[in-house]
């Protein structure tokens, strides 16, 4: 199997995994969201106030789904949505209730930020498909701002996942945990300066179909 992958080809092995072999998409989001958890327990992170950005679609439904297991694991965690709350996708949906019964709730005030000891970029993975602007842009402005480590969920929020190039802006990670295989986007032009060191979770459930 090849080791770098497209946005195109990730969503055709994330779609034949749960439309064909049937595994929940809510299934492969704790399982990407339990890669992000053990990466960050296993690494040299200050958990005393931790913030998890989170845009409205299955990125940002992985970042509730995070704010949730390290508040389990014992970690002050904060929830701050950014974008258009009408586009709320289902698993995202799905994951704000689920964090409404461990108390985590979701704010929009920013000010948040700049105490953070450490962020997590969940506002937009792979399904980034045109330039970041207006409160995206602004969040991310702020994020690159505060000196705090920087953890992104799947690929760093701005970053083209097959080009690599900077979006207009693109959160700059202190590492990145990428889901089932390494993206190309994250190996050429920009990818690895805002990537940072790329995490591999490789183990997540992803079942990846070579007919294409
Ligand atoms: N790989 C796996 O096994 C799994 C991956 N998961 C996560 O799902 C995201 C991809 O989620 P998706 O909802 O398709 O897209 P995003 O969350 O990246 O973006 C949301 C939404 O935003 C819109 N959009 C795109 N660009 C912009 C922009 N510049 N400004 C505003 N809005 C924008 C667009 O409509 C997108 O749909 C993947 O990265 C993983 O984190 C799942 O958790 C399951 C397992
Ligand atoms: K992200």
């Amino acid at each position: 199997m090849k080791h770098l992958v497209t946005a195109e080809q990730m969503k055709h092995f994330d779609s034949y995994t749960i439309n064909t072999i049937k595994i929940p998409s809510m299934v492969l989001m704790e399982r990407a969201s339990l890669a992000v958890r053990d990466f960050i327990l296993s690494g040299n992170f200050d958990l005393t106030n931790v913030i998890v950005v989170a845009g409205y679609g299955n990125n940002g439904g992985d970042g509730l789904c995070v704010a949730r297991l390290l508040k389990i694991a014992g970690a002050t965690v904060r929830v701050v949505s950014v974008g258009n709350s009408e586009h709320e996708s289902t698993e995202h949906a799905a994951q704000r209730k689920i964090c409404q019964y461990y108390h985590i709730d979701l704010q929009t005030a920013t000010e948040a930020l700049a105490d953070a000891t450490l962020i997590v970029d969940a506002i937009f993975g792979i399904g980034i498909d045109r330039p970041i602007a207006g409160p995206q842009e602004q969040i991310i402005n702020a994020i690159n701002a505060v000196n705090a480590k920087i953890v992104a969920v799947d690929v760093p929020s701005g970053i083209n996942t097959d080009t690599g190039e900077v979006m207009n802006v693109a959160v700059k990670a202190t590492a990145t945990v990428t889901f089932a295989f390494n993206k190309v986007g994250l190996t050429v032009a920009a990818g690895p300066t805002y990537a940072g060191q790329v995490e591999v979770a490789a183990d997540m459930g992803t079942y990846a179909v070579d007919d294409n």
